[in-house]
């Protein structure tokens, strides 16, 4: 029963992030960090292989559990469900779908009680695998797994930690054959972006993690998309950055990456990037990949609040400022179903989850670009989410930009001539229009200054980002 017990408390976790919206990283680090978080008795290994193919099939799971009548008679302790839903969940996992299809635990009520309703669960299952013409759940998933595959791998060179121009020559020596699209990339092959300067796309299948470019931390792996908020904060030698929602810190190296791309040591080995965590676990990681990617005395990292402790006054030497919020990760691969998780029993009721959820997470993303905005020395701002919702983006733009504090400050969007101009896709201009009705011409030009990318069909994932000025 421990195991059960521990595996619970990690999917109780997981659900509580995903809700919150803060579910972010690899599903594996996040479940080796919680195991340390409950401090676990149980192997972690052994839980995360069983969290995480329970993670994997749960819509199925709930499905099957919902529709045997399982959840609607579980006995009752003192008015409260004596067993919990994941770890009943759990149980039909290792009863359906695990190798032994059978639960691993001796006499225990819950056991008894999930063996109770064996033969609906079974039932279940056979018409779930009928109605949807698969032998087995995991052609289903398989599916969804290929669907979550980046269709690039996008690696940047990291001139903190080498010559640029002796990387490239390294790079061409395994990828032999230049092509001229994305599209066109086969296994050894390479591309040279023509957005982001020092990035490169190469075919998915490529096992760069076992590269020692890779290993020095000479080249990093990341999205395209996600490459343009440092590419369009274009900071300069003298500019101190807020990185202020900066773990694992991918935009953070970046940024530091841009500096010292225009000196060797630009502010005399001074802190030109204030880089605020707030979860204190995943300001390790930050800690870790600043090191790693040789950001030096570059980068301080504060761990806490952004709009916290990061107090104007404090912070008068800041002149811009990049703002990528926890967000509802729609735009990434493999957060399809954690966006609109299918455990509801209606379209409706999903419909409305999300909105509260997308309303919260916009609330958080105005507060965090508003603070931002308040640093009085602060010139430009970048924000970016990587979600395909306005309501994260467009909608957060235009309630900023109607804000009075804001207009006072005298911030404004950037032209599209300073927003990656030859990027084809931008903003939606229909949500400018919702709101400023009767300038076309005004709609016009606020869509065209954000930039946003489609999951998959731009060669990444979903993103968006827009650079506020004054
Ligand atoms: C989308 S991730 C950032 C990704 C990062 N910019 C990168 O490119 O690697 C958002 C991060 O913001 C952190 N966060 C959320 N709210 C915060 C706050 N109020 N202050 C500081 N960090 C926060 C989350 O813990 C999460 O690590």
């Amino acid at each position: 029963m421990d195991f059960y017990r521990d595996s619970t408390w990690i999917l109780e976790y997981l659900e509580a992030e995903e809700k919150k919206g803060t579910l972010s990283g690899s599903l594996q680090s996040n479940v080796l960090k919680s195991c340390a978080k409950y401090k676990v008795k149980n192997n972690p290994k052994h839980i995360y292989a069983v969290v995480a193919s329970c993670w994997k099939y749960r819509m199925y799971l709930e499905r099957i559990m919902q529709k045997s009548g399982l959840l609607k008679t579980i006995p009752q302790k003192k008015g409260k469900p004596a067993f919990s839903r994941l770890t009943i969940m759990l149980l039909c996992h290792d009863l359906l779908i695990s190798r032994q299809k059978r639960i691993q635990m001796g006499k225990h009520p819950i056991k008894d009680y999930v063996l109770k309703h064996k033969a609906r669960l079974h039932a279940e299952l056979v018409k779930l695998k009928l109605k949807w013409k698969v032998k087995e759940l995991s052609e289903l998933t398989d599916k969804d797994d290929q669907d979550d595959t980046t269709p690039v791998r996008w690696i940047r060179i990291n001139p903190l930690k080498c010559e640029v121009s002796a990387t490239v020559e390294q790079l061409n020596k395994k990828f032999t054959h230049r092509v001229d699209h994305w599209n066109q990339l086969s296994p050894g092959s390479i591309y040279y972006d023509e957005y982001v300067p020092n990035l490169f796309g190469i075919h998915p299948s490529e096992k760069i993690t076992s590269h020692d470019l890779y290993k020095q931390g000479k080249i990093i792996i990341q999205d395209r998309a996600s490459c343009f908020p440092a590419h369009i904060l274009n900071p300069g030698k003298d500019d101190v950055v807020m990185d202020t929602c900066a773990a694992p810190g991918n935009k953070t190296t970046h940024i530091a990456a841009r500096i010292m791309g225009c000196s060797n040591n630009p502010k005399g080995g001074k802190v030109q990037i204030h880089a605020f965590e707030k979860e204190p676990a995943r300001a390790e990681v930050l800690q870790k990949m600043t090191l790693q990617a040789g950001c030096g005395s570059l980068v301080k990292i504060h761990v806490g609040d952004f709009t916290q402790l990061a107090v104007p006054d404090l912070f008068k030497d800041v002149t811009a400022a990049l703002v990528d919020p926890s967000c509802s990760g729609s735009g990434i691969f493999g957060r399809k179903s954690l966006d609109s998780p299918d455990d509801s029993p209606s379209q409706e009721l999903r419909d409305q989850r999300l909105q509260d959820r997308l309303s919260r997470l916009s609330s958080f993303q105005f507060q965090v670009v508003k603070h931002a905005m308040g640093m009085p020395n602060a010139r430009k701002i970048v924000y970016s989410t990587c979600s395909v919702h306005a309501e994260e983006n467009e909608r957060v733009v235009i309630d900023l930009l109607l804000d009075s504090k804001v207009k006072e400050w005298g911030w404004q969007l950037s032209p599209r001539s300073e927003v990656v101009p030859t990027w084809p896709r931008r903003g939606i201009v229909d949500e400018f229009e919702e709101v400023f009705r009767n300038d076309k011409l005004k709609c016009r030009l606020l869509s065209e200054s954000c930039v946003r990318a489609l999951p998959r069909e731009d060669g990444g994932i979903g993103f968006f980002a827009v650079c506020f000025q004054r």
